[in-house]
C-alpha cells in the first residue's frame, strides 16, 4: 500500500523489470554505504565528546581515527562502486527498452503508424529516456541517503528516545507535504508531456510545411500562434510543477529548523537535558540535512522520472497492441514462394477512425494476378488504388474474403514471406540513401543504373550510399525506382511513377523500362493515368469508389 507513495516508484519498477546486471550487489553495496556513512557520524560524535579524554589516553585517539579512516575508505569504495555502477546500468536498461521498442515498432503494422503521430514516439524515445537517464543517478544516491538517514534515526533513538520522536515527527511531516503534492506535481507533468508532443507536432508542420508558410505570412503567424500556445501550456503546467516542488522542498527544510530551534531552544526548558546529548543530537540532525535534503530536492526529479516511464510503457503498450503478437521472423535465405498466381475472393477493407466507425470501403475485390502480366491500374482520385496496392501487399489485412497465393490460402503465419514478393515504389515513398538489405552490391552495375536513369552527374553510389538525395520530385523518383529494381523481387508496383516525369522519360518508361523488366520474368502492376499507353499493359484494371473492374466489367 505505501509503496504507491514511494517517490520513483515506477522508475525503481523499472529499473528491476529492465536490469540485466546484478541488481543484489548493487543494493547491498548502496546499503552498506548507507551504514557507513551512519557510523561515520557516530565516529564523529563520540570522537568529539572524547577529546578531552584523548591526551590521557593517546591510544583512544589513534583507535578513533584508526576506525575512522578505516570507514572512510569502505564509504568511498561503496559509494563510488555504487553509483558508477547505477550510471551503467541504467544506461544499458536505456539501450534495452529503447532498442526493444524501435524494433516493436518496425514489427508493428502500417495502420498503426498511419495512425499514430510521429512526435509521441520521438517524444518517448528521445526526451523520456534523456530524463530517465537524468534521474537514475539521483535516485541511487538518494537511496543511499534515505539508508543512512534510518542508520543515522537508530543512532537518534540510542542517544534520546524524545530526540527520535521530534525528529521522527519532522520528517514525517515533509514526507506529508510531499504526498499532498505528489499527484497534482505528477499530474501537471503528465500534462506537460502530453502538450509537449502537440508542440513537435507544430514544430513538424513549420518545417515539412517551411515552404507553404515562408510564402504566406498570416499562415505562419497562425501556425507560430498555435506553437506559442502549446509552448504557453507547457511553461505553465511545469511552471505550477516547480512551485509546488519549491514547496515541498522549503516545508522540509523549515520542519528542520523548526526541530533544530525545538531541541536547542524549547526542549531544555522543559527538560533538564543533559547538554552533551543536545550537541549530538543537533550534530545528527545537521549531519542528516544534506542527505535528508538531496532526499526532498530530488523528489520533482524522480516525479519527472515516473512520469518518463509511464510514457515508455505506454507506448509499449500500443506498440504491442498493435503488433498484435505476429513476428516478422528473420529474413528469408531463399525466395519464400515462386510466385504464380495470387487470386483474390471477395476480398474486402475498411478504415475506421478512432473510435472505431466505418470509413471509406474496397471491395468487394475478385482479382487474379499471374506471373509475367503488366497490369496497368486506373481511377479517379481518392478512388482506392494505393489502398488496394496494400492490401495486394499485404500491408493491410483484408477483413474478409480470402486471398491465396499459388492456391494457398494465405494466413498470418504466410504473410511476412507473401510481402517478400514484392518490391514497390510508392506516390509518397521514401527514398533510402543506403541500399538496407541488398547484399554484395556492385557500385559499377548501380552507376550504370544511375547514367541510365538520366541520373549522371547528380549522385553517384559511392561507399554503399547515394552521393545526393537532394533531387527534384521526378529525379527522386527515378532513384527510388533503381532502388526498386536492384531488390531484384518477382512482383514490381510502381504507383503513378511516371507522373512527375518528362515525356522522354514517360516513354522510356512505358515502352523500354517495364518490356525490360517483363523480359526478366518479372509481374509487374502500375497505377498510372497514362492512356496514351494503355497498350504496352497486358490488362488495365478500373478502381472507382472502391470498387475494382476490368475493362467495364465489374468483379472479375
Ligand atoms: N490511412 C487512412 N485512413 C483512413 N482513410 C484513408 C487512409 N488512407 C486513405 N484513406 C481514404 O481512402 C480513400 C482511398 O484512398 P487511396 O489513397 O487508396 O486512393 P487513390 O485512388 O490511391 O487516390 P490518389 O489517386 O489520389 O492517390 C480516400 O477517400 C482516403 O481518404
Amino acid at each position: 500500500m505505501l509503496s504507491k507513495y514511494l517517490p520513483a516508484k515506477r522508475l525503481l519498477e523499472f529499473i528491476d523489470q529492465e536490469a540485466v546486471y546484478p541488481r543484489k550487489k548493487l543494493i547491498s553495496f548502496s546499503a552498506i554505504s548507507g551504514i557507513t556513512n551512519g557510523l561515520l557520524l557516530g565516529v564523529i560524535n563520540h570522537g568529539a565528546g572524547m577529546v578531552g579524554e584523548f591526551s590521557a589516553a593517546g591510544y583512544l585517539q589513534f583507535y578513533y581515527l584508526m576506525l575512522f579512516a578505516a570507514l572512510l575508505s569502505l564509504l568511498i569504495y561503496t559509494k563510488r562502486y555504487t553509483l558508477e555502477k547505477a550510471a551503467v546500468l541504467v544506461e544499458e536498461v536505456l539501450y534495452k527498452v529503447r532498442i526493444r521498442i524501435a524494433d516493436k515498432i518496425r514489427h508493428t503494422e502500417l495502420s498503426f503508424v498511419e495512425a499514430t503521430g510521429h512526435s509521441e514516439i520521438y517524444n518517448s524515445l528521445a526526451q523520456d529516456t534523456v530524463q530517465i537517464s537524468q534521474s537514475a543517478t539521483v535516485v541511487f544516491a538518494s537511496i543511499q541517503a534515505a539508508i543512512m538517514l534510518i542508520f543515522t534515526m537508530v543512532y537518534v533513538a540510542w542517544l534520546t528516545l524524545t530526540g527520535f520522536m521530534l525528529t521522527v515527527t519532522a520528517i514525517g511531516l515533509g514526507a506529508w507535504v510531499f504526498m499532498l503534492k505528489r499527484e497534482r506535481i505528477m499530474n501537471d507533468l503528465q500534462s506537460a508531456t502530453e502538450q509537449e508532443i502537440h508542440f513537435f507536432d507544430a514544430l513538424n508542420d513549420t518545417l515539412s510545411g517551411f515552404k507553404e508558410i515562408k510564402l504566406n505570412r498570416i499562415k505562419s503567424h497562425d501556425l507560430f500562434e498555435h506553437q506559442d500556445q502549446i509552448a504557453t501550456d507547457v511553461k505553465t503546467l511545469k511552471s505550477r510543477a516547480g512551485i509546488n516542488s519549491v514547496f515541498v522542498m522549503m516545508f522540509s527544510e523549515i520542519f528542520f529548523y523548526i526541530l533544530i530551534a525545538t531541541i536547542l531552544f524549547i526542549w531544555p526548558f522543559f527538560n533538564g537535558t543533559d547538554p552533551g546529548t543536545i550537541i549530538k543530537l543537533t550534530a545528527s540532525i545537521l549531519f542528516i540535512m544534506g542527505p535528508l535534503n538531496l532526499l526532498f530536492g530530488s523528489f520533482p526529479l524522480f516525479i519527472k522520472a515516473d512520469v518518463a516511464v509511464n510514457n515508455l510503457r505506454e507506448l509499449e503498450q500500443k506498440v504491442d497492441t498493435a503488433s498484435q503478437g505476429f513476428q516478422l521472423g528473420e529474413p528469408p535465405e531463399h525466395k519464400p514462394f515462386t510466385f504464380e498466381r495470387i487470386h483474390f475472393q471477395d476480398v474486402r477493407f475498411q478504415y475506421v477512425d478512432k473510435e472505431g466507425a466505418a470509413q471509406f470501403k474496397v471491395g468487394p475485390v475478385n482479382l487474379d494476378l499471374r506471373f509475367g502480366e503488366t497490369v496497368f491500374i486506373v481511377g479517379g482520385n481518392g478512388s482506392g488504388k494505393s489502398t488496394l496496392l496494400k492490401l495486394l501487399t499485404g500491408l493491410y489485412y483484408p477483413v474478409s474474403g480470402e486471398i491465396t497465393i499459388n492456391g494457398e490460402l494465405l494466413d498470418q503465419d504466410l504473410y511476412a514471406d507473401y510481402r517478400e514478393l514484392f518490391a514497390i515504389v510508392f506516390t509518397d515513398f521514401h527514398l533510402f540513401d543506403r541500399l538496407y538489405g541488398i547484399q554484395d552490391i556492385d557500385s559499377s552495375k548501380v552507376n550504370a543504373l544511375i547514367k541510365e536513369m538520366g541520373l549522371a552527374g547528380k549522385t553517384r553510389f559511392k561507399n554503399g550510399a547515394f552521393t545526393n538525395t537532394a533531387l527534384s520530385t521526378g529525379q527522386r523518383k527515378r532513384l527510388a525506382y533503381i532502388n526498386t529494381v536492384l531488390e531484384d523481387k518477382q512482383i514490381y508496383i510502381f504507383d503513378e511513377l511516371a507522373a512527375d516525369q518528362d515525356p522522354g522519360f514517360r516513354k522510356r518508361f512505358y515502352e523500354v523500362l517495364l518490356p525490360g523488366l517483363k523480359e526478366q520474368g518479372k509481374t509487374i502492376i502500375a497505377v498510372t493515368h497514362d492512356d496514351k499507353y494503355f497498350a504496352t499493359a497486358d490488362r488495365v484494371l478500373k478502381m472507382d469508389e472502391g470498387q475494382l473492374s476490368e475493362n467495364g466489367v465489374k468483379g472479375n
